[in-house]
């Protein structure tokens, strides 16, 4: 069967997996479980977020580079206390040949072990600084939970920009800078809303000094997803890797101190096209925001049959093609369906399932009247549009597709935040698929507690027969940067029953991937 057969709010998970498969976004890796083929629909989305990002890190006079891909035991030995929970994730290649090697290397899972020796060696004054990196490139984190395409993967696509600064305030204005790239990302190309906001201590990059992140909502679960993460790394790793200045301004006669730089890491992964997919996607199969979509306008031929005359059929073709042109020279990628031997109604299935964001049909009783007709993928909704208005119309409809898609997935993200002052209202809200913003002292013991209380044992489900999983527990996933009224310093305490201490502010919890 071509088309889609699982129902998205029947079984989520298994819709997911049909779609990215007939949409031909992703081809299982068969040979080796937890890698992924991205095909041609999934690299035009992932090159078009990249011109996007790399376009505006460039203004910031971010420059690109490329480092090697292993990284070795010694350098990884440096940052070995916030690698040891790391380590069952690194894959290492122990042979070459038939031949071990004398000292096995891993594959870089990410790549400040292989970067920063080299940015000790490069930075030796204040005037090297800023240095600010980036690559674009693969990494390998031999995942042992169950991978799903684009969410978590052993191999996936991503860019890591590493920077240097001298002082703290240096490097935390491009850490915000950074983020509000990647809210724009999700929120201007993929239609995605995101929350914006830091980590708390036990859900941020351990090796780091904070995490701030943009959160992702899944309606269809009610789950939150980390979007992408920018970390202000502090002088934790200038200290492990001895990255130092001399001090440009030593105050008094004190002679020039060494300073240690502030730095940031930050990347944003192909995980950001699964999100888009789950969110917009239906029961007909991908629903592509016309900004990333390839082919933005597909032209189907309607009313031509096999006893239509030759010429008029031939003229009928030449006018689809003056409307190609027309359309493509008003910026639309556009392109039409004239393959013999598909119905019409086969051709809207196949690029509906697609996920094709708009479909002009064209016929016989449409050229009379000069119009054609039109459907959108999102809505479903039909009417036609003079071809006299085609380069100004189309281009409207699809900026309007583009935001309709964004302000109802901002709708849903923003109805299924519910800000909660009573403990016993949390799993009730949840289970209907919220994410919760509750009253918080955020301390990493609180988190692990509240994870405990929020995790559904056996005894509440149903007889054995209905065994079903225990509801996983809520998990930290931001601080919101936005920051609701009601919390009084001092007087709010921490929402955890079992939990004595105030509240220091609202935090963002839920189920989560
Ligand atoms: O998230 C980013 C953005 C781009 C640059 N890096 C940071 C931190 C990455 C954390 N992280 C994430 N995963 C890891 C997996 C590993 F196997 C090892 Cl050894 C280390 C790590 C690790 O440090
Ligand atoms: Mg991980």
């Amino acid at each position: 069967i071509i088309g889609m057969t699982v129902s998205k709010t029947e079984n989520f998970p298994a819709w997911y997996q049909e779609v990215v498969l007939k949409a031909e976004m992703i081809e299982y890796y068969t040979e080796i479980s937890g890698f992924f083929i991205l095909r041609p629909a999934s690299m035009f989305i992932w090159n078009t977020i990249r011109k996007w990002f790399q376009e505006r890190i460039e203004a910031m006079d971010v420059e690109e580079a490329s480092f090697p891909m292993f990284l070795s035991s010694k350098s990884l030995e440096k940052e070995k206390d916030h690698v040891e929970g790391f380590a069952p994730e690194l894959a290492w290649v122990t042979k070459a040949g038939d031949k071990d090697l004398e000292v096995p290397v891993a594959v870089r899972p990410t790549s400040e072990a292989v970067m920063y020796p080299y940015y000790s060696k490069w930075i030796r004054s204040h005037r090297d600084l800023p240095l600010r990196l980036n690559q674009w490139n693969s990494v390998v984190r031999w995942e042992a939970k169950q991978t799903t395409p684009f969410l978590r993967a052993r191999e996936f696509l991503w860019q890591e920009g590493h920077t240097a600064h001298l002082t703290e305030e240096l490097a935390g204005e491009e850490v915000l800078q950074i983020l509000e790239l990647y809210a724009g990302v999700y929120e201007q190309l993929l239609a995605v809303p995101v929350v914006r906001g830091r980590k708390t201590e036990k859900e941020k990059f351990a090796g780091g000094y904070y995490t701030t992140t943009v959160e992702g909502y899944i309606p269809s679960n009610g789950r939150g997803i980390q979007g992408a993460t920018s970390h202000c790394l502090g002088q934790n790793f200038s200290k492990m890797f001895d990255i130092t200045v001399e001090d440009p301004h030593p105050k008094g006669d004190e002679k020039a101190k060494h300073i240690h730089v502030w730095q940031n890491s930050w990347g944003l992964s192909t995980r950001v096209i699964g999100v888009m997919v789950m969110i917009h996607g239906d029961d007909k199969g991908l629903v592509l925001p016309p900004r990333i979509s390839k082919i933005q306008v597909i032209m189907i031929p309607v009313g031509i049959t096999k006893s239509t005359a030759p010429e008029d059929k031939a003229r009928h073709y030449d006018q689809l093609e003056e409307i190609k042109r027309t359309l493509k020279s008003a910026g639309v990628r556009t392109d039409y369906d004239i393959r013999d031997g598909y119905t019409p109604a086969w051709k809207f299935n196949d690029w509906e399932l697609k996920g094709v964001p708009l479909r002009l049909e064209y016929g016989p009783k449409d050229a009379a009247k000069s119009v054609v007709s039109f459907a959108r993928r999102d809505t479903g909704e039909k009417g036609t549009i003079a071809i006299s208005e085609l380069s100004t119309e189309v281009p409207k409809l699809l900026e309007t597709i583009q935001s309709d898609l964004y302000n109802k997935a901002e709708a849903s993200f923003r109805s299924h935040r519910i800000e909660i002052t009573e403990w016993e209202k949390v799993i009730p809200a949840l289970d209907v698929k919220n994410v919760v913003l509750i009253p918080h002292c955020l301390k990493e013991k609180c988190e692990d507690k509240i994870k405990d209380l929020t995790t559904g044992n056996q005894e509440e489900t149903e007889g054995p027969e209905q065994m079903k999983a225990p509801s996983m527990g809520m998990k930290s996933l931001c601080i919101p940067f936005d920051q609701p009224a009601g919390i009084v310093k001092g007087e709010t305490k921490c929402l955890n029953p079992e939990c004595e201490a105030l509240a220091e502010s609202w935090c963002m919890f839920g189920r989560s991937y």
